[in-house]
């Protein structure tokens, strides 16, 4: 029995829609991640659940009751923002206690929570600070301190991360999903971050204009994207993807059993940077020479940019690779099964049997 149900959600602030027909099941205990560019409605959805937007037409059920018009405060989810205010003159104790004094519950009832919040933040030793004698990171387990310790129902996070610094953006990562381990508590978790969505979710939303374009495992979304828009969305970089013309896709990627039966001119084919080798392969089917553009140091690989005649091709290759000057000719391969076809009018996933 899913916990949340959000039912033909639609919003709109002006004429257009930034929600538009979106239904979703949320499970119990599940931890789910809404991603998508920079406006397409992953904020308003978070804020349409939480109570601070209106819906324009649509159900929001919890637990099977309908609380599309209860307030904030009825819902008892518990959001966490990039931007959480904490309390200045208060020490980081009584930040964390402070909204159950406001709801008039008495600490003695809630000792143990709150004890068992601060040790699993690892808070303990600052309980006496005030905020700006705190670290970024220690400020915002502090707000998560305080969100976990009102024992809400669900907890709504807006990207908390995104104003810490690498190192404890990894480190306050590892704290959530600790804290979504031992509580359970569903989460629903707003980011657009590639390795964030795809190191914490159990599931993945993707959204694009207010739609929902596919939502499954991080493996599902990353192995079998349903359209073109996931498959570039989802891995990072992006996966190469070219229109080509089924003559040209023959020519230059389909060496194995097809057979082009249909009307079909043009298709979308994607193969992902990981999935294309350097170097010749074994029997001289599946590879492609383009022009070598650019490399990019990346660490412990390298990121290479080619321009073959049907388009530009990102590959990764190991440090030690041998590599020819910019501007010469570079050989590189692929095993078919990695490639994705997606239809050039629908721009839905093709399986190679719909060819
Ligand atoms: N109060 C408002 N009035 C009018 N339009 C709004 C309002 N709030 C949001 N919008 C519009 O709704 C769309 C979705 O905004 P939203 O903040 O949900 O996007 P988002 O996916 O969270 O983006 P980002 O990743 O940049 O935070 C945008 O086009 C935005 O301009």
């Amino acid at each position: 029995m899913s916990q949340l149900h959000l039912q033909q959600i639609n919003k709109q602030y002006t004429d257009q829609p930034v929600i538009e027909n979106l239904s979703l099941e949320i499970e119990n205990g599940e931890f789910l991640v809404l991603v998508g560019a920079s406006g397409c409605g992953k904020s308003t959805l978070l804020r349409i659940i939480a109570g601070l937007e209106e819906v324009s037409a649509g159900h929001i059920y919890c637990d099977q009751q309908d609380i599309t018009h209860q307030s904030p405060r009825e819902r008892n989810f518990s959001m966490i923002f990039q931007n959480y205010a904490l309390f200045p003159h208060m020490s980081v104790e009584q930040n964390i206690t402070f909204g159950m004094k406001v709801r008039g519950e008495k600490l003695k009832d809630n000792k143990q929570l709150v004890a068992k919040t601060v040790s699993m933040l690892q808070l303990d030793e600052l309980l006496k600070r005030r905020p700006k004698e705190l670290s970024g990171g220690q400020r915002q387990r502090v707000a998560m301190a305080r969100a976990i310790v009102r024992n809400p129902r669900l907890f709504l996070m807006d990207e908390p991360l995104s104003n810490l610094d690498a190192k404890l953006r990894h480190d306050v990562r590892d704290g959530i999903m600790a804290m979504h381990e031992q509580l359970q508590v569903t989460t629903i978790y707003v980011t657009h971050d590639q390795v964030e969505a795809m190191t914490m979710a159990d599931r993945i939303v993707v959204l694009d204009q207010g739609q929902i374009q596919q939502v499954g495992t991080p493996e599902e979304l990353y192995r079998t994207p349903k359209n073109l828009f996931v498959a570039r969305f989802i891995g990072s970089p992006s996966m190469n993807t070219w229109q080509l013309s089924v003559a040209e896709h023959m020519l230059h990627f389909a060496n194995w059993q097809i057979s082009v039966s249909s009307q079909r001119n043009s298709i979308w084919l994607g193969l992902r940077p990981e999935h294309i080798h350097l170097g010749e392969s074994d029997d001289g089917r599946n590879q492609f020479s383009g022009i070598f553009e650019r490399q990019e140091l990346l660490g412990h690989v390298r990121l290479l940019t080619l321009r073959a005649d049907f388009g530009p091709v990102q590959l990764f290759c190991d440090n030690e690779a041998i590599l020819p000057d910019i501007g010469q000719s570079l050989t590189c391969h692929f095993q078919a099964q990695r490639i994705h076809l997606f239809c050039a009018n629908t721009l839905q996933r093709l399986s190679i049997k719909d060819l």
